[in-house]
């Protein structure tokens, strides 16, 4: 039985086999959907499925690859308002970033189709006219497991260049935002790619158990938490697997005195209120200098004060409801011990009650800042993930990259200073894998993204995904005798 994302959706929703799991969208706090959980058997199936569809795709040429690439980044730009409306509906961010997460979609397809037809090796002359040459090869079926916060997005970033470079991809999403790959899985079917290429299988960690211990999957690509990315290194470690890690992060943002003041607060909000501030690279520790802690501040509290929180598939909408009541309480109570431990809430920080009787239930807190926060506080060590900003003072350049520094996690950091000198010299000494000058949270993504430290390893767009998604084969051909020992 061919399972590609329609057997797979129908299997959901006609014949669930093992557990169900309740989609229950955050905007109104009610069920709209029932997915069945994807088991060992169904995984068995995807896998075989996607055995079958790389025969066919690793055969192709580089630019046969980038024409089914482009006509599927084609089609989401063309769908691109119903996409981002499902994503809304699937995550709670607003309609209007939505959009903005489609469109790094449909461009990371472009960009690695755009690669595809250029992957090449390497022709290296020997001696007596002897040679050497590499070939860049796919590494076959390649998984990717996503989080919640930016469902579409993270499947286009991990399927793009897996299947740019010839393998075949099964993509399991967050059972808490099932919806919108599926689409995915119809558009790249409907480009051309053979069936089974992209596969999605439902469900949470046993799911994702039976991927990642699958012996005939070649690579594990992952985005989520610290602990779950460890499990992840221990399952691959035991069939030696290459493995990427996009974990958490708890990004420092630098304001310098001599910044543009105005920019540097557009920043930070940018830095910390996207997706209701589930974003994995936002810049929460907002470090200030003194001579301008109080002017910033102030202009800060101001903009999040004006942020627009409710329905967020209204236009005027920036901030949605977030995930689900759990994170929703983990959040607050963050704040609960960041006021015990003696930090004081400028504004926001509590749960948020639309005027629209329908959005009554929904997930909703007003965005929050923070201030008299200092290094040993949880809400400046720990990652939150929610509309939550600290600020924290400093005086001179050393004493703020030595603190920027004193984390155990290292996905991303920010600069705003007019001194050029400064800014490059800063970000030199900042241990972070994404760093930011006088602007925060863009996504080129012809740009690599990914973490130092406990933020995990590998990186995601860019040039250099390629060589995370294929393995290098080296040929060395004797055009002379055989010269032996013997
Ligand atoms: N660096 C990056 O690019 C990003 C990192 N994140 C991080 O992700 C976290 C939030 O996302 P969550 O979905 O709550 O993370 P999570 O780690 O709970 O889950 C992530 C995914 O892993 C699956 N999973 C859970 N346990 C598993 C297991 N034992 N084996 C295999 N798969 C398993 C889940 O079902 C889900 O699909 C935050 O820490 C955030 O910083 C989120 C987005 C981007
Ligand atoms: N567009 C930003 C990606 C960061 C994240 O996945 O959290």
């Amino acid at each position: 039985m061919a399972l590609n994302h329609r057997a797979a959706v129908s299997l959901s929703r006609k014949e669930p086999r093992g557990p169900r799991w309740r989609f229950c969208p955050v905007l109104l706090g009610r069920v709209i959907a029932t997915f069945a959980c994807s088991g060992e058997k169904e995984v068995n199936l995807a896998v075989q499925d996607a055995k079958a569809a790389f025969k066919i795709w690793s055969q192709k040429s580089g630019m046969e690859r980038c024409r089914v690439l482009l006509e599927a980044a084609r089609i989401i730009r063309e769908r691109r308002d119903e996409i981002a409306t499902v994503e809304t509906i699937n995550n709670g961010k607003s309609i209007f970033e939505a959009r903005w997460d489609i469109d790094t979609s449909w461009q990371c397809l472009e960009y690695y189709a755009g690669l595809a037809g250029s992957m090449a090796g390497e022709h290296i002359q020997l001696p007596g006219g002897s040679f050497g040459y590499t070939r860049r090869e796919p590494l076959g079926v390649c998984v990717g497991i996503g989080a919640w916060n930016y469902p579409f997005q993270i499947a286009c970033w991990k399927s793009a260049p897996a299947l740019a470079c010839g393998n075949a991809m099964i993509f399991k999403p967050s059972p808490f935002t099932p919806v919108s790959v599926l689409l995915l899985a119809e558009i790249y079917t409907e480009a051309g790619v053979p069936p089974g290429l992209f596969n999605v299988v439902q469900g949470g960690a046993a799911t994702g158990q039976f991927l990642c211990l699958h012996r005939d999957v070649a690579k594990v690509s992952f985005t989520g938490s610290v602990p779950t990315g460890s499990k992840i290194m221990e399952m691959a470690a035991k069939g030696i697997k290459p493995i990427t890690l996009e974990l958490g992060g708890k990004s420092p943002l630098i304001i310098f005195s001599d910044c543009d003041l105005e920019n540097a607060v557009k920043g930070a909000l940018m830095a910390n209120f996207l997706t209701q501030g589930e974003v994995c690279c936002n810049g929460t520790r907002v470090f200030v200098q003194k001579e301008i802690l109080e002017k910033f501040t102030k202009e800060v509290v101001k903009l999040t004060q004006g942020i627009k929180i409710g329905d967020p598939l209204l236009e005027g909408t920036r901030m949605g409801p977030l995930i689900n009541r759990p994170h929703l309480e983990r959040v607050l109570g963050f704040i609960k011990l960041a006021k015990e431990q003696g930090a004081k809430v400028l504004c926001g920080g509590d749960v948020y009650v639309p005027e629209d009787p329908k959005l009554k239930d929904g997930y909703y807190m007003r965005p929050c800042v923070l201030t008299d926060c200092r290094d040993d506080m949880t809400c400046v060590r720990e990652e939150i993930f929610g509309p939550v900003m600290s600020i924290l003072s400093f005086d001179t350049e050393a004493e703020v990259l030595e603190r920027a520094n004193n984390t155990t996690f290292g996905l991303a950091a920010g600069v705003f200073t007019r001194d050029i000198q400064r800014a490059h010299r800063v970000v030199a000494g900042l241990q972070a894998g994404m760093c930011f000058i006088n602007n925060y949270n863009v996504s080129p993504v012809e740009l690599p993204f990914g973490g130092y430290k406990k933020s995990g390893f590998g990186r995601e767009n860019g040039r250099v995904t390629i060589e995370y998604y294929s393995q290098l084969k080296t040929v060395c051909v004797e055009m002379g005798d055989v010269e032996s020992a013997f």
